[in-house]
């Protein structure tokens, strides 16, 4: 497995794109709010991996309860799968906790579930494929 992405939870998606892009020398190549999840996001290519910048888009979103509970900072981390179901089956026979365990559609045209962070050591795992 790749580390696919690494996701930063940010108040303004403004500042921390100035701030990123000043950073990384390079501009994120794509913003896309996805609602169902509560964000909007800023991805950035880092090497073989991205950075997801990402802003609550709603009062609900788990982006402002992190942001609220813990500041700013290192939200998830996201492991890129060839086959998102067959990942969720072994890890669930493995004992992993799922948030969910039907994959969702996600940003950057990818499918995605979450494993608690209570099951992995107290960090939010993304598990994510390329969609078909
Ligand atoms: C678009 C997409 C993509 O890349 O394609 C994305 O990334 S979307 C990224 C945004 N979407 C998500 O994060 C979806 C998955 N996340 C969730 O369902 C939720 O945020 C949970 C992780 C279940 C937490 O929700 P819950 O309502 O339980 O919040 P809570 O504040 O009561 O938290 C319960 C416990 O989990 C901890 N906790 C909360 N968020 C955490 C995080 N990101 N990393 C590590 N621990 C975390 C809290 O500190 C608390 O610990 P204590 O009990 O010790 O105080
Ligand atoms: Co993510």
């Amino acid at each position: 497995m790749k580390i696919e992405h690494l996701g930063i939870a940010v108040k303004s998606l403004e500042n921390a794109d100035l701030l990123f892009s000043k950073l990384l020398g390079a501009e994120p190549y794509k913003h896309e709010t996805v609602e169902r999840e509560g964000v909007t996001t800023s991805f950035y290519k880092t090497g073989e991996s991205k950075i997801e910048l990402l802003e609550a888009s709603n009062a609900e979103s788990p982006i402002a309860k992190f942001i609220e509970k813990r500041g700013e900072g290192i939200h998830h981390i996201a492991l890129g799968v060839e086959n998102i179901a067959k990942e969720v089956e072994r890890l669930k026979k493995e004992g992993f906790i799922f948030i969910s365990e039907e994959p969702k559609e996600g940003a950057d045209n990818k499918l995605v579930v979450f494993l608690h962070p209570k099951s992995t050591n107290g960090v939010l795992v993304e598990l994510c494929q390329e969609k078909p």
